[in-house]
């Protein structure tokens, strides 16, 4: 487990002070594939540093499995260093070296034996799918194909920790997608917990459960992915979350709805899985003295689940509409008005 405990961070460069991070109360549990998300200068990086004490807090506690690191010797930080693995936007391969040579690293600084380190590097190769290109320099790969090796490397000394800086900042879409594919086998297969900081929404939406959103140095909102995603509470969050679950109402229909003479009013309903909304709008239709029309719809996959958004145009006499929310509260399922 991390946690950050009232974490301050201060700079000062040429005399200015920045206060990088604001009092940062954050809880990393074992397994988690946590995302920090938020615009460049918000403090992300500042704080996975403090993971690996390559930054330092200026108050505050970074404890790892309740240790806190700030507080050990340097050979008990080189210790809690081996179990956290670092990997980085722009892949930090050493290019004298070959993709073998850079993935042993970490075990020949720890002054592991040549024969296990051998066996280690092949396993690894193999795990990020390179076997082939062991002999291979850095300036031979795709970038795809050095975040690879990267995270090879990062893994060599078998850590429960690791930490990603915009791993994925550098790469095209389809080569994104790959790496964090990988991310996710690494977490699985490994059990190691991972822990990355992006400014990219749908990089928490594929691989993250718990995330956390920074804005000027502070964590404005925090939680499970499928609960920040479906009920964005601060504006900074509403901001990220839409650009990848929309649920704005199209033009030319809200165009439309303003030509519409009838009493109606304009329901948001939001669901987990599809089949309870399915069944809720049939009877909606066929039970109560109202007509409901769907007039903006999106299902996202969030983890294991599928996160619907529906906006209904339900025309009737206003103790009618009133009944019809009724139901869809009774039927378990949250909902909201829309003004237009
Ligand atoms: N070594 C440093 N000296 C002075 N200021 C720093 C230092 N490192 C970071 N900062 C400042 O602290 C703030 C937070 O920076 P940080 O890199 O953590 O943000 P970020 O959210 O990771 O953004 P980016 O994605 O652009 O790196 C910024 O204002 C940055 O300029």
């Amino acid at each position: 487990m991390i946690e950050f405990k009232q974490i301050n961070k201060e700079f000062v460069s040429k005399g200015h002070r920045v206060q990088a991070l604001q009092n940062v109360s954050l809880t990393i549990e074992d397994g988690d594939i946590f995302g920090i998300i938020g615009f460049s200068g918000a403090g992300k990086s500042t704080l996975l540093r403090m993971v690996n004490a390559l930054e330092t807090p200026t108050d505050g506690e970074v404890l790892i499995n309740g240790t806190n690191i700030n507080a050990l010797s340097h050979n008990e930080l080189r210790q809690v260093r081996k179990n956290i693995g670092m990997v980085f936007q722009s892949f930090n391969l050493l290019n004298s070296k070959t993709v073998y040579e850079n993935v042993a690293i970490p075990l020949k600084l720890n002054k592991v034996d040549e024969a296990t380190i051998d066996k280690r590097v092949k396993e690894l190769l193999a795990f990020i799918n390179l076997p082939d290109k062991a002999n291979a320099y850095p300036s031979q790969l795709s970038g795809g194909q050095k975040q690879r090796v990267g995270i090879a490397r990062a893994l060599a000394t078998k850590p429960s920790i690791l930490l990603c800086d915009e791993a994925t900042s550098a790469l095209d879409p389809e080569t994104t997608e790959a790496i964090l594919q990988l991310l996710q086998r690494v977490n699985k297969e490994f059990n190691i917990t991972v822990l990355l900081v992006t400014h990219e929404i749908h990089v928490i939406q594929e691989i993250c459960n718990r995330v956390a959103v920074m804005e000027h140095g502070k964590v404005v909102e925090t939680g499970s992915v499928l609960d920040v995603f479906s009920r964005p509470e601060q504006s900074m969050t509403k901001r990220f979350v839409q650009t990848v679950i929309p649920e704005k109402i199209p033009d030319s229909i809200i165009a439309e709805l303003q030509r519409d003479t009838r009493h109606y009013e304009l329901i948001k309903v939001r669901f987990l899985g599809d089949t309870v909304t399915k069944h809720v709008i049939y009877e909606i239709n066929r039970s109560l003295p109202v007509e409901s029309n769907i007039i903006f719809a999106s299902v996202n996959q969030l983890q294991d689940s599928a996160l619907g958004i529906f906006i209904l145009q339900v025309v009737g006499e206003a103790a009618a509409i009133a009944q019809t929310k009724q139901y869809i509260t009774d039927s378990g399922l949250e909902w909201q008005e829309v003004t237009l």
